[in-house]
């Protein structure tokens, strides 16, 4: 392969890479071959607790520092970032799969906007004066303490970064645990933040599968925990978090609608259908999986995206032109096939795809059903792999109603040319992260996260500070203290 996959050791913790053979086992596959690439050890209780420790003695004096200076070297960790991307994107394909025709674009990319919008804003994370009469008032931006950070497996360089670098900007310490499938990108964004200057300590990684996250959010000196993964998942780790009445941020699932007016731009809003079906082979939470098209407009809409799929160049994610990789693990592909056939079972019409693509990896075609209604498990449940259900619709207020019929309100979009239906749809789509002739955009200077099932909280933005920071309020008595006796 000629890539050096296998890190120094498993975890990174106190500013160093550190080994526990003592753990158990952990292969990592590279998804387009199914070949182990790399052998680690999930964290064992001494390495659990070297990270909480190591984390809470640091993050005393991270707080104690000026803003601008945690922001410069969160700012320096951006540009490294930057600089290296050709091999984090190396990377990132190697754990995920992704094709590199993403990851040069997207995943390095949106870590390093992360790291450099939250270290520009680190130096005002400041309180307000508050007038009251004679006396006053006044609010201190304080940090939560140490904050853990759980990853899903479909995106893990940028969700690092994400969880980490407003929880630094803010003054906390943060311990990473990656998802077990993809433990490799985390691992490099913590060398990255101590060679630009990160104390030891304050950005641990450390390894394991659910049982480790289960002692992380379980530990009373942990004050807050960030979770990307899914709904059962994310129904766990809040109850546990609400033990120690610990702050969290969820970010969860979705099953997300995409709804296209007959008047919208054909190209256009197959374009968003794609990127909000097919980008990362499915694997992305904000995915508008229940594509809405005005039945006056659906022939020509499937036309056109059978026609846009067959041009899909599915293959080897190392090359460069390939579009469409493989799906992250060989349990995830039997899962959305489990999928698929469910849809074939009830009815819906197979307009593309369907299949494996025979060969090594964990590959399988870009797949589009039509005529599917509502109540179909497709049209129901988060697959989280590349099948897109086609919905039919007439009326706006029915199809407004329909797309809201669902637990989950991660986001939500709508293609048209008539501006006021655009913001009126909009408007009473129940979802988070929402989208007006576009599709899945999530640039670091808005909020990202979900309502409903999908989520609690918000990342990004300078919304996010809010959720790695908490206020303390001072009332200032100028004059005497009058008591009742
Ligand atoms: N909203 C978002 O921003 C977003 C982004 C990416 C993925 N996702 C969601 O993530 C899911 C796919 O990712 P996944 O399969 O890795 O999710 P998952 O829920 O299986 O795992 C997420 C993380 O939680 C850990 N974990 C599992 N059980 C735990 C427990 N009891 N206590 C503590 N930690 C535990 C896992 O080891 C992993 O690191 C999908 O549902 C997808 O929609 C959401
Ligand atoms: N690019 C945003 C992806 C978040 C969810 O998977």
């Amino acid at each position: 392969m000629g890539y050096d996959t296998q890190p120094k050791a498993s975890h990174f913790v106190d500013g160093q890479y550190i080994e526990d053979t003592s753990g158990a086992v952990m292969e990592v596959v590279y998804p387009a071959t199914g070949a182990v690439i790399a052998r680690l050890h999930e964290a064992t209780p001494a390495i659990i607790e070297k990270a909480i420790t190591s984390g809470r003695r640091a993050q005393a004096e991270w707080a104690g520092m000026m803003g601008v200076e945690r922001g410069r070297i969160l700012r320096r960790a951006a540009d490294i970032m930057r600089e290296r991307n050709y091999d984090l994107s190396v990377l990132e394909t190697h754990d995920t799969g992704k094709p590199m025709s993403e990851t040069l674009y997207v995943d390095a990319t949106s870590g390093a906007d992360a790291l450099e919008y939250f270290g520009g804003l680190a130096g005002s994370l400041t309180g307000e004066h508050v007038p009251l009469g004679g006396d006053w008032g006044y609010t201190v931006r304080e940090p939560l303490g140490l904050c853990v950070g759980l990853g899903a497996w479909n995106y893990p360089t940028q969700i690092a970064c994400w969880k980490g670098a407003p929880a630094l900007a803010c003054g906390n310490a943060m311990i990473f645990k990656p998802s077990e499938t993809t433990p490799l990108c985390a691992l490099k964004v913590a060398e990255i933040l101590h060679e630009a200057g990160l104390p030891a300590g304050l950005y641990n990684v450390i390894q394991g599968a659910g049982d480790v996250g289960r002692a992380l959010v379980g530990d009373e000196r942990v004050d807050k925990v960030s979770l990307t993964g899914s709904v059962p998942t994310g129904k766990r780790v809040y109850a546990s978090a609400a033990e120690g009445m610990k702050h969290v941020t969820m970010e969860l699932g979705g099953k997300s609608p995409l709804v296209v007016f007959e008047d919208a731009d054909l190209d256009n809003a197959v374009g968003g259908a794609i990127l909000g079906n097919f980008y990362s082979t499915g694997q992305v939470c904000s995915n508008g999986t229940r594509v809405f098209v005005h039945k006056s407009i659906k022939e020509a809409f499937l036309k056109r995206l059978a026609e846009r799929l067959g041009s899909a160049k599915i293959g080897d994610p190392l090359d460069e032109t390939v579009n469409f990789g493989p799906m992250v693990s060989s349990s995830q592909r039997d899962i959305v096939l489990d999928y698929i056939a469910k849809g074939k079972a009830e009815g819906a019409r197979l307009v593309c795809g369907g299949s494996v693509i025979a060969g090594d990896g964990f590959y399988i075609q870009p797949t589009v059903f039509a005529d599917v209604t509502d109540d179909m498990v497709i049209a129901r449940e988060e697959i989280f792999g590349p099948v897109m259900a086609v919905l039919d619709f007439e009326d706006e207020a029915d199809v407004i109603a329909r797309a809201n019929n669902t637990e989950y309100g991660l986001s939500a979009g709508v293609f048209t040319r008539d501006i006021s239906r655009a913001h009126r749809v909009i408007g009473q789509l129940q979802a988070g992260s929402c989208f007006i002739n576009s599709y899945n955009d999530a640039p670091v200077e808005l909020p990202f996260g979900g309502s409903k099932l999908s989520g609690v909280g918000r990342e990004n933005s300078k919304t996010a500070i809010e959720h790695y920071s908490q206020l303390k309020s001072v009332y200032v008595r100028m004059g005497d203290v009058e008591a009742p006796f």
